[in-house]
């Protein structure tokens, strides 16, 4: 029969591995999601927004309630990137309204945390294109001049990807709609730096719900 032979002295380091493992688990995994706290201030421009008469802030219970709301209101997790420990978070959007639509225009503010981070203090690509994806879409709801939550689909969004975005950045995310045509709400957005260096470029589709 075969005998295992167990070498007492890797008891030791084993032990010690696991403790060290579980050390870095500690200190390095909550560092990866940014919360309000570690964020912080919120650009002085986003207040500037709040005190202007021709924008609206776009207030909805699904980002300024907590968990428990959501999950009695039918939401299975939190926002992609309005919720305060998303990777890449938006804290508000503000709406210029045009009746009509065409020419209606959302601002925000968009935060690139620690876990948006791709290469060395730069972001992934990806996180300027779900921002695109998301201002896209909230635009296209406003394509009667008003907020209208979940209106419609975004199904395109074409997005140029400009400049690296360092991670800790606060930049300005702009929408706009350009263009409706019945069903079809089209898009421009962009994403820019306080100097007005453009990170990205998206041109989105909208396809708002069949009226019931
Ligand atoms: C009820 C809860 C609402 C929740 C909203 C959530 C908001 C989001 O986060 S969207 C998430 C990501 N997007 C998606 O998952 C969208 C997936 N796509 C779909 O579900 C369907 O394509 C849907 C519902 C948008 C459209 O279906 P339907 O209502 O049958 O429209 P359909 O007749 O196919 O298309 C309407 C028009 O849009 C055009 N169109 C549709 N999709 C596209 C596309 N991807 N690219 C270009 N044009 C398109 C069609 O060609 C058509 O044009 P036209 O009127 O000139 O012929």
């Amino acid at each position: 029969m075969d005998t295992i032979t167990l070498n007492v002295p890797t008891l030791p380091c084993v032990g010690l591995a696991a403790a060290a493992g579980l050390l870095a688990c500690k200190l390095i995994a909550p560092r990866r999601r940014a919360d309000e706290t570690e964020r912080g201030p919120l650009p002085a421009w986003l207040d500037e927004l709040e005190d202007d008469e021709s924008y609206e802030r776009v207030r909805l219970p699904e980002w300024d309630n907590g968990t428990e709301w959501r999950r009695k209101n039918g939401f299975k997790g939190s926002d992609y990137v309005h919720d305060a420990c998303a990777a890449v978070h938006v804290p508000r959007y503000y709406l210029r309204g045009v009746s009509g639509g065409v020419g209606s225009k959302l601002v925000g503010a968009a935060h690139f945390g620690p876990g948006a981070e791709s290469h060395r203090g730069l972001c992934h690509g990806g996180t300027m294109c779900s921002l695109m994806d998301d201002v896209v879409g909230w635009t296209g709801f406003c394509a009667t001049g008003v907020c209208k939550p979940w209106s419609g689909f975004t199904v395109q969004i074409n997005t140029a990807l400009k400049k690296p975005v360092d991670v800790g950045s606060w930049l300005r995310i702009e929408g706009e709609i350009v263009k409706i045509d019945g069903r079809k709400v089209s898009v421009k957005a962009r994403l820019l730096d306080v100097d007005g260096d453009v990170h990205c470029e998206a041109e989105g589709l909208v396809v708002l719900k069949k009226k019931s």
